[in-house]
């Protein structure tokens, strides 16, 4: 047992760095052991349910020792689920875990279960970093979510709108290319992930804020503090695995780096509100309404801003990585982009719109590099639910509740084995572990049996409140559905009606059903015209002597461990 806790306590000290004292060390292992007989003593909490298939658990950590190393969580679901299945049930701790890796039950879950597992789990990280205050995409589902969501669709960021900042790509474009030709006349190497972070960041801020972080000509670090928001959004953490744990967190230092990131999070959105109050010539303020508090506009903003930049520069980054592997693709990518551009010395939207190999490439970068590896749902909790209802809906379901518990024991016999003492603990405690929400037509109704969730050969139960993986990672490698899975063939789209859209869950880089990305638009366009000016105006090549290391590692997004650097030479400034 000490041997495999040691292991899992190897994933926090991985992350932070309060774990080089052996006193605190010993505490926590004599607490965990005590932990761990208690549990024992205590019984299965999933008995009489029948779990997709799943490794062999330990009691508290469950699967957590079979985890390996968590900025490698898409690749270890996709090694188990090769031998567990592509429905597997996974113990992360107290989280029920189900990790989803085939079209077949991408389907069963976006089809046939898409409103139920249309939520999003809570964390201490995400509470942490945005005080409680839920983002779009971290929001449970519901009202408060449709909401937002409309505001990105239809306001912030509309297909008129990306259609509209055309200009603003091609400023920050011309911004990168100097940069880019400076150190071309210094012969040094680039930094790739630095480059187009910063001009992601840059794009992003101007199209919603109406201009660059720190004023015009100023410069936006946002790349940098959402980087360090999404690995700490992906972190272990004790609190949300284990019941009673919370407090090793703040051992592990997990906690401070928490609050030291939500202080700069909150420091940028200071300054933007700022800049954005300072009467405009007109003497009129800009862009915020004076009557909207500081409080409202930091909600908003926490609501609105995490998710675009990184995942945008990491897929930047990762198609320059392929294309300076395979020096042919490169070669046949900048000759269609060199001939449509032609002498015009400015790479346009009209332009981008003829290159289609250039499109190729990018679809290719994000079948192998989806910078989402993982979608993260949840099915709906009953408690949160509960917040959620209206009146009339909170009567009907504390009246389902009321029924069931008046028929435990008709319940107990007829369905299920549990004794009346564990249903009665389950409805008092722990109400998700065995009881479901069903959506009729009538509204939400709670469920004895939880949801199944059907494959081709068997049903199975999934308990409520469960956290859902989908490893399109695992999708978009599967030998089965594409030819020669692991090599980067941008050819392999072209006759391919396939789009971006997640109609088929063969290919779903920007995920699929409701919560899907709403800015793929927005995405596709900056990352296609980024690379288009990359290839257009200089020619890459790794620095002599090193060689590209294709680790991955994974925040909020799949980035390269260790990013790219290139040497450029400039094709038109000779
Ligand atoms: C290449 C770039 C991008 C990729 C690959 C990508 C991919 C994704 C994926 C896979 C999801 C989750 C889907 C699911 O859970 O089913 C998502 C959600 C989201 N993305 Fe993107 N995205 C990109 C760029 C952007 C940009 C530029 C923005 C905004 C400026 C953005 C805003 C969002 C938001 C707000 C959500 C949450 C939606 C919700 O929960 O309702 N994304 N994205």
């Amino acid at each position: 047992m000490a041997p495999i806790l040691l292991q899992w306590l190897d994933f926090a000290k991985n992350q932070h760095t309060l774990f080089h004292h052996s006193l605190p060390f010993n505490l926590l292992f004599a607490f965990s052991i005590s932990f761990i007989i208690f549990r024992l003593v205590h019984g299965s909490l999933f008995k009489g349910l029948n779990l997709p298939p799943s490794p062999p658990k330990l009691p508290i950590i469950g699967n957590l020792h079979q985890l390996g190393k968590l900025h490698n969580l898409h690749q270890t679901f996709h090694h188990l689920s090769q031998k567990y299945g592509p429905l597997m049930f996974l113990h992360m701790g107290k989280v029920s875990t189900l990790v989803v890796s085939s079209i077949e039950m991408v389907g069963e879950i976006k089809i046939n279960h898409d409103i139920p597992f249309a939520s999003r789990p809570s964390s201490t990280a995400s509470n942490l970093l945005f005080h409680g205050r839920i983002s779009v995409g971290f929001a449970p589902y519901g009202e408060d979510w449709r909401q937002l969501r409309k505001i990105y669709v239809m306001e912030l960021l509309s297909k008129k709108k990306v259609e509209s900042f055309k200009y603003v790509r091609e400023e920050e474009a011309a911004l990168m290319i100097e940069k880019i030709s400076f150190a071309c006349s210094m012969g040094t190497p680039i930094d790739m992930k630095e480059l187009v972070t910063s001009l992601t960041s840059d794009i992003v801020c101007r199209c919603t804020l109406g201009r660059k972080h720190g004023g015009e000509g100023g410069n936006c670090n946002f790349g940098e503090i959402e980087n360090k928001v999404g690995k700490l959004l992906q972190a272990f953490c004790f609190g949300d695995l284990c019941p009673g744990l919370g407090w090793m967190d703040s051992l592990t230092g997990f906690i401070g780096s928490l609050k030291k990131v939500s202080k700069e999070l909150d420091n940028f959105f200071d300054q933007i509100i700022d800049e954005h109050l300072i009467p405009n010539k007109n003497n009129n303020p800009t862009y915020i309404n004076q009557s909207q508090t500081r409080a409202d506009l930091h909600k908003f903003f926490c609501r609105i801003f995490i998710g675009g930049t990184d995942t945008t520069s990491t897929t930047i980054e990762w198609a320059m990585t392929e294309l300076v592997k395979n020096p042919n693709v490169m070669k046949k990518a900048q000759a269609e982009v060199r001939k449509v551009v032609g002498k015009k010395n400015k790479v346009s939207d009209e332009d981008i719109h003829q290159m289609e190999y250039l499109k190729l490439v990018v679809k290719e970068t994000l079948r192998l590099y989806p910078a989402v590896a993982l979608n993260k749902e949840e099915e709906d909790e009953w408690g949160r639910r509960k917040k959620k209802m209206n009146g009339e809906e909170e009567d009907e379901f504390n009246h389902q509740k009321n029924n069931l518990k008046q028929n435990l024991n008709k319940l107990q016999e007829s369905d299920f084995n549990w004794t009346a003492k564990e249903l009665t603990c389950s409805l008092e405690e722990k109400p998700y572990l065995y009881l479901g929400l069903e959506y009729t037509e009538n509204g939400p109704k709670l469920t004895k049996s939880i949801l199944d969730v059907r494959t081709s050969k068997q049903r199975y139960h999934v308990p409520a409140m469960t956290t859902v993986f989908i490893n399109n990672w695992s999708i978009h490698r599967n030998p089965k559905l594409w030819d020669r899975a692991e090599e980067f063939i941008p050819e392999r789209f072209s006759e391919n009606p396939i789009d971006f859209l997640g109609k088929d869950f063969k290919y779903i880089p920007f995920g699929t059903g409701r919560r899907s990305c709403p800015e793929l638009v927005f995405a596709v366009v900056a990352v296609e015209f980024a690379i288009a000016n990359l290839l257009y105006w200089f020619d890459w090549e790794i620095p002599p002597g090193e060689e590209i290391d294709m680790t991955e590692t994974l925040g909020l997004t799949v980035s390269k461990e260790i990013p790219l650097r290139v040497v450029p030479t400039s094709h038109y400034f000779s």
